[in-house]
């Protein structure tokens, strides 16, 4: 669906993305990267609105920069609120479709059948002033679907939806992804995209930090530093164990509570260790907590490794 090959895209002296290289097969992305990441700059490289300063890449077989075609195949909705008051949500998706190169007499078919997959038919002849955030958000995601694009390309889709929102634009953006064809969806909520899909791609800073799914990234980081808390009536019996191998960095016992944190240089040696430690010296531990699992603990540990926190 996408390769880049070492794109940078600079604007002056200020870096946009840089030297990103990715291979995406069709299916669907969540971008995630704080403010200033490079999100905004790496769709409009693929939508060919901006020219690679280095590198080269290609979006469905196609270079989006020679190939004015490739946006016919392309649904993009940006992060922009749409701001035509007077126009009715019908009259600006039939606008949008025409310049797509629609013949006339199939736009209003195209409009109306993908306003009503956003569930806005009955709304869809009011004027957008009259609408909520939601609706408006709504009909931008019917602009970007209604001529039928292989790829959809969202720029914070969720931004300013109340939770009844949320929960329709995540509906709507996973029957999408279930009919096969591609999503890449930027967004700050890493809560967001795993509720739409477990791949992602993290970018910091204009540079990719991570990609794959939550799975994938949480096995990279079994190789980083972490802390475990080991709770049961036996920890204690577990220190002669841990004080005497090198990939545990300190120890800290809370008699009272029953608790051993370890702090671990190498987490992948504990986790081979731990259980026949346990087996072999018949010991009583009734909770091993490691570091949240959830995509957002694993956005923090990355970023303190990328800043250099963690070694
Ligand atoms: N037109 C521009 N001129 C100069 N610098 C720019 C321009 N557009 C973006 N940048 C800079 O490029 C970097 C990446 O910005 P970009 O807008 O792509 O990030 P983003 O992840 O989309 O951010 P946000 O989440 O705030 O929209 C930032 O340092 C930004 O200041």
């Amino acid at each position: 669906m996408i390769e880049l090959n070492h794109v940078s895209k600079m604007y002056g002296n200020v870096v946009g993305v840089n030297d990103l290289t990715l291979r995406l097969p069709m299916g669907a992305y969540g971008l995630i990267g704080p403010n200033g990441s490079g999100k905004t700059t790496l769709i409009n490289l693929l939508i060919g609105h901006f020219r690679p300063t280095i590198g080269s890449l290609r979006v469905l077989d196609t270079s989006p920069s020679s190939d004015r075609q490739l946006l016919r195949r392309i649904g993009l909705c940006p992060a922009s609120d749409v701001l035509y008051p007077n126009v009715s949500a019908l009259e600006w998706v039939q606008y949008q479709i025409r310049l797509h190169g629609i013949p006339r007499r199939d736009c209003r078919r195209l409009a109306e059948t993908a306003l009503e997959i956003v569930d806005m038919t009955d709304a869809m002849r009011r004027p957008m002033g009259t609408y909520s955030l939601g609706m408006r958000q709504r009909t931008k995601i019917a602009q970007a679907i209604a001529h039928q694009p292989d790829l959809l390309i969202l720029d914070e889709p969720y931004n300013g939806l109340d939770p009844v929102g949320r929960n329709d634009m995540t509906r709507m953006l996973r029957d999408w992804t279930q009919s096969g064809r591609g999503l890449i969806f930027a967004s700050h909520v890493l809560q967001e995209i795993e509720s739409v899909t477990p791949s992602f791609l993290l970018i910091h800073g204009g540079r990719l930090l991570a990609s794959g799914t939550a799975a994938e990234i949480e096995s990279i980081l079994a190789d980083t530093p972490q802390e475990v808390r080991l709770v049961g009536k036996d920890v204690a019996k577990l220190i002669h164990r841990l004080a005497d191998v090198d990939w545990v960095e300190s120890l800290q016992l809370n008699h009272v509570k029953h608790e051993l944190k370890v702090s671990l240089r190498e987490p992948i040696e504990f986790y081979r260790q731990i259980s026949t430690w346990i087996r072999d010296d018949n010991l009583v531990i009734e909770q091993l907590r490691t570091p949240d699992g959830n995509l957002e603990a694993v956005f923090e540990s990355l970023l303190r490794r990328h800043r250099g926190d963690v070694t």
